[in-house]
């Protein structure tokens, strides 16, 4: 929690403005931020300077895990964050390769389960990576990336936590994920939650004992509307200490992940934050 106010701090201290034309609304921006999450003494990285909403993130990571290419199914499982990227982005609307109403193109996890070869076939990264780790297996190549430049017009928004890579030593699995863009109100809110998450659980299904995941960010930002609430409501509040998670012990496959685990597997205990700021979102 102090890490992520602290590049809160350091953004609205040192930030520049920088024009961005996707959404129309510029950003107070820094260069690198580099987080850490302690998975292995449970000090689950939720937000307590407000209330966080850590079931939709959750879930939105098990949409990534599946493969999911519809902010339809995102919203079946609890997890309304898809909805304006598939449905309200005019560049999206106006993309001949748009399948419809919440089609989000391939993005993510389809990229992460599907990844179309040359000859037509695809390429599981996520069934590689989790049957290397349960063998004991670190390659040094145990990464799952989203980014595909070639594919990037067939999908609504390019990856912001694009790649993930799993290294083992020892028994204990470790975690490094890289972020190009990171809305720092709202996203990184979500995205903490789900490296901790994410190591958490391919630690469990693939029987390590999980370590650090470490959360390295190029460009962290607050948008220009975002800006105030930020400086003169969140940054003035007291944090309180970390909750802790507990994840149902019966999940222990990726076929788990993939046909029955749903948020509600997932609980957290000993929260306590300040109340919701509504921060706004740019499309
Ligand atoms: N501008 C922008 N920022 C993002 O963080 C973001 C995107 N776009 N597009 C793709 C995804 C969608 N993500 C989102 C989208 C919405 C919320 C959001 O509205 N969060 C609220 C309420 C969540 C809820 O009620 O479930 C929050 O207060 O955290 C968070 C992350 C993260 N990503
Ligand atoms: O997991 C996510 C997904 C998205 N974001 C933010 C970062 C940016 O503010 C936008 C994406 O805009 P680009 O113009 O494609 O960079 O979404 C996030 O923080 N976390």
């Amino acid at each position: 929690m102090k890490q992520y106010l602290e590049l809160c701090q350091r953004i609205v201290d040192e930030g520049q403005w920088v024009e961005n034309k996707r959404t129309g609304t510029r950003c107070l921006t820094v260069i690198n931020a580099d987080l850490e999450y302690d998975v292995a003494n449970n000090q689950f990285p939720m937000i307590t300077t407000r209330k966080s909403y850590y079931k939709a993130a959750i879930a939105e990571l098990l949409g990534y895990l599946r493969g999911y290419d519809s902010a339809a199914q995102f919203r079946e499982i609890g997890c309304k964050t898809w909805d304006a990227n598939a449905n309200d982005n005019n560049a999206w609307l106006n993309n001949p390769n748009r399948k419809g109403e919440d089609d989000m193109g391939r993005v993510y996890g389809v990229q992460g389960r599907g990844w179309q070869r040359p000859d037509g076939s695809t390429l599981d990264q996520l069934s590689k990576v989790i049957n290397n780790l349960k063998n004991g297996i670190d390659d040094r190549g145990e990464i799952i990336t989203f980014y595909n430049p070639g594919e990037f017009e067939l999908g609504c928004l390019r990856p912001c936590m694009h790649t993930h890579t799993f290294s083992l030593l020892g028994d204990t699995l470790y975690l490094t994920s890289y972020q190009r863009s990171c809305d720092v109100p709202l996203g990184l809110n979500f995205n903490q939650i789900q490296c901790f998450v994410l190591l958490a659980l391919v630690a469990q299904i693939t029987g390590h004992k999980a370590g650090k995941a470490y959360h390295k960010i190029a460009n962290a930002h607050i948008y220009e509307n975002q800006l105030e609430l930020m400086r003169d409501v969140q940054l003035k509040r007291e944090p309180f200490d970390s909750p802790q998670l507990k994840i149902n012990p019966e999940i222990k496959s990726l076929e788990d992940i993939e046909t029955w685990v749903t948020r509600d597997d997932f609980e957290v205990t000993g929260y306590q934050c300040h109340e919701a700021i509504q921060y706004p979102f740019s499309v």
